[in-house]
């Protein structure tokens, strides 16, 4: 099949258990929970998304006709180096596009797998490293996998007020916007009453980096 991306580029991952890894970020295009236009974020179900993803017209991005010229140029992002290839495959959703065809390809080059999802769509099998971003509003169906980032705060999805879930991490990252000093003092409180949670900040953003 054939693959929209909004964006590809190499950077330090930010946030997670994962932060300062470098990784090969292939930002696919659409969104289940939003269209990404302005005109419908305050009746979207997704409200807050700090990412543009309409479109192919970002650095590295364009529709790639299958998983071997996507494969490509993720391995020509990354560069030459064998050593600890790792990518991202993020969003937009990319649960809407990633299938085991680019799974096996991007695996055949040496690649660490890693996604970030907002866990609405059932993960195919062979991902390494899956965070799972809930949103209030939205189904969970993914409720296993290695990190949890909740988006914090959120009307509507408290992290009490989540399902049994199985994860190693537990991420609160405050969200960004007008609130951030204060989501983020609010999160640093919860974190301290609550430690089985711990803080995630977008390290990107703070140093400046994609
Ligand atoms: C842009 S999303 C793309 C992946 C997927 N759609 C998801 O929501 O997990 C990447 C990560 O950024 C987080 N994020 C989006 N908007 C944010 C904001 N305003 N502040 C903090 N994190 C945000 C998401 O929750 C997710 O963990
Ligand atoms: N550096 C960096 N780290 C990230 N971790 C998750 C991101 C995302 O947008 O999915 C992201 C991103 O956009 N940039
Ligand atoms: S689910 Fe993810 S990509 Fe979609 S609007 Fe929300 S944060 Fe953005
Ligand atoms: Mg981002």
């Amino acid at each position: 099949m054939s693959y929209a991306v909004k964006e590809l580029f190499k950077t330090l991952q930010g946030e997670g258990a994962q932060a300062g890894r470098a990784a090969v970020f292939c930002r696919f295009a659409g969104c289940n929970l939003w269209s990404g236009r302005e005109a419908d974020r305050d009746t979207a179900i997704c409200r807050f998304c700090d990412t543009e993803f309409v479109g192919t017209d970002g650095d590295g991005g364009g529709r790639f006709a299958d998983q071997g010229t996507l494969a490509d140029a993720i391995a020509r992002c990354w560069g030459t180096g064998e050593t600890a290839r790792y990518v991202v495959f993020t969003g937009g959703e990319p649960l809407l596009q990633l299938d085991e065809a680019l799974l096996a390809a991007v695996r055949a080059k040496g690649f660490t797998v890693a996604i970030e999802t907002n866990g609405t769509l059932a993960p195919p099998p062979g991902v390494d490293w899956i965070c799972v971003s809930p949103k209030a509003g939205a189904a969970l169906v993914a409720r296993r996998g290695d990190e949890l980032k909740l988006v914090f705060p959120q009307p509507g999805l408290m992290p009490d007020a989540l399902p049994a879930l199985d994860f190693r991490h537990y991420w609160l990252q405050p969200m960004d916007g007008p609130d951030l000093a204060a989501n983020t003092a609010a999160a640093v409180a919860y974190c301290l009453d609550h430690p089985q949670w711990r803080l995630s900040l977008q390290t990107h953003k703070i140093i400046g980096i994609p």
